[in-house]
């Protein structure tokens, strides 16, 4: 039985539809940035790829709570980035790019894509100049972690059984034969998603249940990476009706 993550226990918040939760997610994003820039006066947020990940970005865009941010104080990174060349349509921050990132008006120094294969040798020469640019730039933790879940438990780029998950000497990794296409990719590791304030699972679809049971129950790294990551102060399953349909309640 392997021992729960160190870190804030899950707490399931559930929402009637999909659009509610898009919209939901990226109102609770303005409000966590505005409260970590009173607090610290920046906010670091990793986004995510995935249809989840660019419904918030567009929600978050559309938001009029979105007034209320010095966008010219966040730090943006992804969670991880499909190895493509820059502007690629199937790239993670082109995916949030087009859905509204750009309009927010973040400083470009401020965005932090990682490297694809028109500016590197290699995947594993793109996670060390991610993880190169986290350690410059970062500030030790993300205020939110961003993470859309597949239906097999994976976060990120990090795949149940696959060799990348359990990756533990380094900050970035590159993944290859990765299940979900394409088969390249950079992602952060376990113990750098864990490197959070919140961390922020967003999550719907009834094809998503067992994973989000799976996250909610605390199984092992054999069936959910998602259960492996756990925010400081919180862990938040943000999920939609259909996406919950798995989850007992809790006794
Ligand atoms: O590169 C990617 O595709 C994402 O980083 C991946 O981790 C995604 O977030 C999940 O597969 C969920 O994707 P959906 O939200 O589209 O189901």
């Amino acid at each position: 039985m392997t021992s729960a993550p160190e870190g804030a226990e899950p707490l399931l918040v559930v929402h009637p539809t999909r659009a509610r939760l898009s919209a939901g997610i990226g109102a609770r994003l303005a409000l966590a940035v505005l409260d970590a820039q009173a607090e610290r006066g920046w906010a670091d947020v990793s986004l995510t790829g995935g249809t989840m990940g660019s419904s918030l970005v567009a929600a978050l865009a559309e938001s009029p709570l979105r007034e209320l941010v010095d966008w010219e104080r966040v730090g943006i990174w992804w969670g991880d980035e499909r190895y493509l060349p820059a502007g690629d349509a199937d790239r993670n921050d082109t995916q949030n790019d087009d859905a509204g990132l750009r309009s927010l008006g973040i400083p470009a120094e401020h965005v932090h894509r990682v490297p694809g294969p028109d500016t590197s040798g290699s995947a594993e020469e793109a996670a060390q100049a991610y993880e190169a640019a986290l350690r410059e730039h970062g500030r030790g933790s993300f205020d939110v972690m961003i993470l859309g879940v597949g239906p097999d438990g994976h976060v990120a780029s990090l795949f149940p059984g696959h060799p990348a998950q359990l990756s533990d000497d380094a900050i970035a990794v590159a993944v290859h034969g990765s299940p979900k296409p394409p088969p390249d990719r950079v992602s952060l590791t376990l113990e750098c998603l864990a490197r959070s304030r919140q961390v922020w699972f967003v999550v719907a679809g009834d094809d998503k249940a067992q994973a989000v049971a799976d996250g909610m129950a605390g199984a092992g790294p054999e069936r959910s990476s998602a259960a492996q990551v756990r925010g400081q102060q919180a862990t938040l399953w943000l999920v939609d009706q259909s996406a919950a349909g798995q989850v007992t309640e809790r006794g």
